[in-house]
């Protein structure tokens, strides 16, 4: 991986912080805390979809990126065999895992199962407790509630947040920026306002070639946007590159005459343009890639390509 790290003065760090909790525990609320409104629009959208990354923080010397980990509560077997061990350089687990529990929902049978599966995990994973939406209960509840949970897991540290007020989040910011590994940054810095955007792209044209291909091959296909130009008259240019694993398979996705690119493009296009609210120019190409199953860097840089139940 290219280091692209910044000259400031002390160590860098980053690394993949993983938020799991029940649903509605506020999730998406803390990660817009931590990343910014911009990504929060674009998280709604990823979750239908395979892609994993859900933001990056940029804090101090610190970079934070925050995954999905749908895989690890399942069978180590499966984990090992997803995308995310793959979209992690071979590290099957992320450097931080945060449970988020409901203030006023408390340790609910949910929230004893995923503990259940964390003590399950075999994982060295430092686990930080996270009690959410303090701001719908009593202060003497929180204490008695973060003493069960804290009975109940090992948590390496306990934060009292409401994500949607802010209360707590500079401090859970300002420990996960100081925990995480020293490393490198994983993203250059310039490429993080648009990351998300890239993604959502890819996965919107993704999506519309497993719609007109149906069975065909869409397991072996993975979608990448290349350039991303910014256009003087408020428009953007984007450039993708469809990847399929076989030679034939090129024909198929290009259809007969280019058909069915032609179609995927409009779609995909139309997509774009409503979710962004302005005019986009799509370009997309097909390559054959034999091995992009096995290329790190490309789930690196897209993190897009688990699918529940592959093998
Ligand atoms: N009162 C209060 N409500 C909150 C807080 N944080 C989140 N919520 C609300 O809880 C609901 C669920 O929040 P989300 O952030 O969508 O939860 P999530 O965990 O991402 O949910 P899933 O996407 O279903 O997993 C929303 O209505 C939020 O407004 C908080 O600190 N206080």
């Amino acid at each position: 991986m290219t280091d692209t790290t910044p000259d400031v003065s002390g160590p860098t760090r980053a690394g993949f912080v993983a938020l799991i909790g029940e649903p509605n525990a506020g999730k998406s609320t803390l990660l817009n805390q931590m990343v910014g409104a911009k990504v929060s629009i674009v998280t709604h959208k990823v979750q239908t979809t395979r892609a994993r990354i859900r933001g990056i923080a940029m804090h101090d010397a610190a970079q934070i990126v925050f995954v999905d980990t749908p895989g690890i509560f399942r069978p180590r077997r499966r984990l090992d065999r997803s995308m995310v061990a793959a979209a992690w350089g071979g590290a099957s687990d992320a450097d931080i895992i945060l449970l988020l529990v409901e203030a006023h929902r408390g340790l609910t049978d949910g929230v004893t199962a995923i503990i259940d599966s964390l003590k399950g995990l075999d994982s060295k994973t430092p686990v930080a407790l996270v009690i959410n939406k303090i701001d719908r209960v009593k202060a003497e509840t929180l204490l008695a509630l973060s003493a069960e949970l804290n009975a109940a897991y090992p948590f390496v540290n306990t934060f009292m947040i409401s994500a949607e007020k802010g209360y707590g989040c500079e401090q859970l910011r300002d420990w996960l920026a100081a925990t995480l590994p020293e490393s490198p940054w994983l993203y250059p810095e310039d490429q993080i306002a648009d990351l998300p955007m890239r993604m959502i792209a890819a996965e919107i044209t993704r999506e519309k070639l497993t719609l007109r291909l149906h069975e065909e091959i869409p397991y072996q296909l993975t979608v990448e946007t290349e350039a991303w130009e910014e256009r003087k008259d408020g428009s953007a240019k984007v450039d993708q590159i469809v990847y399929v694993a076989r030679p034939g398979h090129k024909g198929i996705v290009l259809g007969k005459g280019g058909e069915t690119i032609k179609a995927v493009g409009q779609a995909a296009r139309a997509e774009l343009e409503e979710f962004m609210g302005r005019r986009v120019h799509l370009f997309l190409q097909v390559k054959v890639r034999e091995n992009w199953l096995d290329e790190a860097e490309r789930y690196n840089e897209m993190g897009l390509d688990f699918r529940d139940g592959d093998a």
